[in-house]
């Protein structure tokens, strides 16, 4: 995991890095403190441990349902489904989505117009605050496969 502030006009290709300048990088402390963005590492090779670590959030959520989204340049309609992860959107209930290949970059509003990219590859798990604007791409590798998270009803 890895995270910076975005140069503030974010033209051309969303999956290059969007760095501001000079670079600003965060912290994971930063990173919470701006954003409300919770992460945690995951060893997928252990698997006992990567067991426990979703079924505490799963719990803690109150997660009851999951999938499994692979987004790659052989989906159907894989620009299209690009375009529609790019819009902001705000979730009523907290967000959580689990890299379990490939990368991607989350980006998270913390201020009006103010946005924060987060890169995240193979056993990155991030929760987003509900209320909190967000979009998300894959990086320029154009592949992820990523666990995400419901709460009853909601998907
Ligand atoms: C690519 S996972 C993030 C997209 C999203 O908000 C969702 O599908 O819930």
């Amino acid at each position: 995991m890895q995270s910076w502030q975005m140069e503030p006009y974010q033209y051309g290709d969303r999956r290059m890095p969007h760095h501001c300048f000079p670079p600003k990088q965060l912290t994971i402390d930063q990173l919470h403190k701006l954003s409300g963005v919770i992460h945690y590492k995951v060893d997928l090779s252990d698997l006992a441990a990567t067991k426990k670590r979703l079924s505490n959030i799963r719990q803690s959520k109150n997660k009851v349902a999951s999938d499994v989204l692979t987004i790659d340049e052989n989906v159907r309609d894989f620009e299209k489904l690009c375009e529609s992860l790019y819009e902001p959107i705000e979730k009523k209930e907290d967000e959580v989505f689990f890299i379990l290949d490939g990368s991607m970059y989350y980006d998270i509003e913390f201020a009006e117009e103010e946005w924060i990219r987060i890169y995240l590859e193979r056993g990155d798990l991030i929760v987003i605050p509900k209320g909190k604007p967000f979009r998300c791409t894959v990086t320029s590798k154009n592949y992820a496969k990523i666990q995400r998270f419901a709460n009853q009803g909601s998907r």
